[in-house]
């Protein structure tokens, strides 16, 4: 198995910034983009304005807005936004050939089905040999070449190791595992947390606060996972608990800097207008609340995060809430 030209799908921040990895570390990539604009800017000026801003791209790096041209590729990166994955894989179905891996790299729920990224491509591309790419990561980091580790998920074991072995690089570390629900339920959970942890930034509430979400928030993670199947450990991993600090521990994040404005008394309308850039945990949120109340788990800030989210309570009310919950043993 060996993997030297790489289809990425998607020309948002993170899609280019795998798509610049990988051609830095010798690949030969091919990034297909929906906007035009992206791919005549990667082709003819190697760099993205419109989602990796002030970051310059490898001019090897090319860009296509047709799919069909990564029917030659050895491995697919599949970097849609979770709530366009369905439709982009149906599209993308006939070009990936039965041995050619596509390796998930959205991190969310869909809102309709209450189904993980992977799910989703295995019902639109059968007998697909699906594998996922998940943890702390912002992409200006990896794009610039910063250090990073993420964790690989394939149920395939030989397939996950030979993929991080080879997909990955001294920038970018890649650990494998056969975990595929733990490390994408990690990727999909800890935005929604990010919005919590932003909301109590922005509101001010201390550091101790923060710390006291963060870590309620995890336990939150912790029951869900073990409700769907994931072991604990990976929970505890890059993908999971690694993946919750950085998002809700820097307003780099989407996710975290969202909530932050929130707590700060700017509605959700007026955030989600001023950005291109997706907010996954904003769609994950319902989808997860559905989720946790069909299998009974408690998971309660999430719950106000939909909440608010939904403009169902004020942020005050929801903090309120919380903080008047009976008190309870530790788990
Ligand atoms: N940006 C980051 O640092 C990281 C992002 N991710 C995940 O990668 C996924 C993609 O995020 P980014 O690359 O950051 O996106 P982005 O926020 O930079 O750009 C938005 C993306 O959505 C696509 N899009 C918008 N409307 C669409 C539609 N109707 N159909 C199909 N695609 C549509 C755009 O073409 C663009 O690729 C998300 O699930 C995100 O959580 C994962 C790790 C890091
Ligand atoms: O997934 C990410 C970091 O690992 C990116 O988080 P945001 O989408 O909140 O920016």
């Amino acid at each position: 198995m060996t993997f030297d030209r790489i289809g990425v799908v998607g020309g948002g921040a993170w899609g280019t910034a795998l798509a610049q990895t990988l051609t830095l570390a010798g690949r030969d990539v091919i990034l297909w983009a929906r906007e035009s604009d992206v791919v005549e800017d990667i082709n003819a000026r190697h760099v993205n304005r419109t989602f990796l801003p002030g970051i310059d791209l490898d001019p090897r790096l090319k860009a296509t807005h047709d799919l069909a041209d990564l029917g030659t590729a050895d491995a697919i990166l599949l970097v849609a936004p979770a709530q366009h994955t369905r439709t982009v894989s149906a599209t993308l179905q006939p070009v990936v050939s039965k041995d050619v891996p596509v390796i998930v790299c959205a991190k969310g729920v869909e809102q309709g089905s209450g189904q993980l990224v992977a799910q989703i491509v295995s019902e639109t591309i059968p007998g697909v040999r699906l594998a996922v790419l998940s943890g702390p990561s912002f992409a200006a980091d990896v794009a610039r070449g910063f250090p990073a580790a993420l964790t690989l998920a394939c149920r395939n074991e030989a397939l996950g190791r030979a993929l991080a072995e080879q997909l990955g690089d001294r920038q970018l570390r890649l650990y494998w595992s056969d975990d595929v629900v733990g490390v994408e339920l990690g990727g999909a959970l800890k935005n929604v947390l990010a919005i919590a942890a932003g909301i109590v930034d922005g509101k001010g509430l201390g550091a101790s606060a923060h710390a006291a979400l963060v870590t309620r928030g995890f336990a939150e993670m912790r029951r869900l996972g073990k409700a769907l199947g994931a072991r604990p450990e990976t929970m505890m991993g890059l993908s999971g608990f690694g993946d919750l600090v950085l998002t809700a521990g820097s307003p780099q994040s989407r996710n975290m800097s969202l909530g932050r404005a929130l707590g700060q008394g700017e509605t959700l309308d007026a955030v989600l207008s001023k950005r291109v850039a997706v907010t996954e945990g904003v769609y994950t949120a319902a989808a997860v609340a559905r989720l946790a109340a069909e299998k009974r788990i408690e998971m309660p800030i999430t719950d106000a995060v939909h909440a608010i989210l939904e403009g169902r309570t004020s942020v005050d009310n929801a903090i309120a809430d919380l903080m008047k919950r009976p008190f309870k043993a530790e788990d």
